[in-house]
């Protein structure tokens, strides 16, 4: 990857971007009572809302089957929905389809029916397929910051499947979009590769482009994502900043198995947050983990209170919850 290169994909993307003037607060893409019924009957999205800002990475997490690739093949314009509004950048993505669409780079999951073509031509082609005249200035620019300038002339057979994953990078950029979709970009790959694919998007936001990327890798959304939205069962269930999920994650709990069972947490405990369990055996204690110090001294008086109410317990310990048990809460409720 060369930085100096995106910057200037940067400049000149700035220089054409018919958006530069609009209010950063507004949504690039609003969405609103979004459904999708297969020819089937299958009822894959039901009444999706969502916003994306201008300029976020917006993670789209959830189980296979979910909706995701249901939802970007709408918001694309490849898939009809059967009821509902996308607006892109202000433009309705059915009755402006040309507009919208233009505005958005697809990354789908895999490269179709193209492997003796040469990178270049392949990815100057995606371009033509916009209407977009010839720039091979900016092709230029796009390969050489995706690091395929040396690979322009090679058949994409001969490249390696992490080449083969910018090239389709590059072809959703030919045509110089504000709006990135990557659909599970980094399904299947190795770690070394997941983490260039990472910094490869990183710099892609940095340069002005909003980027929404599906993936059920939980760890995707929490290395990469300025907001994450869950979607299963074709709903939206959660949509929230990865900054305040994270601290949601820093609560800790510790479990009690007591020697006798309580019917009822004791009133002198009531200032702690305190839960009984397992028929009154186990007393949780919820307690934030993120304050350095408070910790030790919260558990330190709750023990010395249970002491002094003559609550014995035989064994102990403790656990954090990660964003995987909210992921799993969250799809076990609804199925
Ligand atoms: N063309 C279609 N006709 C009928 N049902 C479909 C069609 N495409 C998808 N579905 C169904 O819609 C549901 C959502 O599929 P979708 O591909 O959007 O899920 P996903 O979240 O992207 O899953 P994955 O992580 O497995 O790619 C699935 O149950 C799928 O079988």
């Amino acid at each position: 990857m060369d930085p100096s290169s995106l910057n200037d994909l940067h400049q000149a993307s700035r220089l054409n971007d018919p958006d530069a003037s609009r209010s950063v607060a507004e949504p690039v893409i609003s969405i609103s009572g979004l459904d999708k019924v297969y020819a089937g009957g299958f009822h894959a999205l039901k009444a999706v809302d969502l916003s994306i800002r201008r300029g976020e990475i917006f993670a789209l997490l959830g189980p296979n089957g979910a909706g995701k690739t249901t939802l970007i093949s709408v918001v694309c314009g490849l898939v009809n929905p059967s009821g509902g509004e996308v607006r892109v950048d202000g433009f309705d993505n059915v009755r402006d389809y040309r507009q919208a669409r233009a505005l958005i780079g697809l990354v789908p999951q895999e490269l179709t029916n193209e492997a003796f073509e040469t990178v270049w031509n392949t990815v100057s082609f995606s371009r033509g397929l916009f209407g977009k005249s010839p720039d091979p200035a900016h092709i230029e620019r796009v390969l050489k910051s995706l690091a395929l300038w040396d690979k322009r002339n090679n058949r994409l057979i001969t490249l390696s499947g992490g080449m083969k994953r910018r090239v389709l990078i590059a072809k959703a950029l030919s045509h110089e979009p504000r709006i990135l979709f990557l659909d599970e970009p980094t399904a299947g790959v190795d770690v070394e590769l997941r983490r260039d694919m990472w910094d490869v998007v990183r710099q892609l936001r940095d340069s002005g482009v909003t980027i929404i990327l599906t993936t059920h890798y939980i760890e995707e959304a929490e290395e990469m994502a300025d907001r994450i939205g869950v979607i299963n069962g074709g709903q939206i269930v959660l949509v929230e900043e990865k900054a305040a999920l994270m601290r949601k994650l820093g609560s800790k709990q510790l479990t009690l198995h007591l020697h006798a069972p309580l019917a009822e947490v004791p009133v002198a405990l009531a200032d702690y947050d305190l839960q009984l369990a397992a028929d009154g055996s186990e007393l949780i204690y919820t307690y934030d983990g993120t304050r350095d110090g408070d910790e030790g001294s919260s558990i330190t008086a709750l023990l010395g209170d249970l002491d002094a109410a003559g609550i014995a317990f035989k064994d102990l310990h403790t656990r954090q919850s990660s964003l995987e048990d909210i992921f799993v809460d969250l799809v076990k409720e609804r199925t």
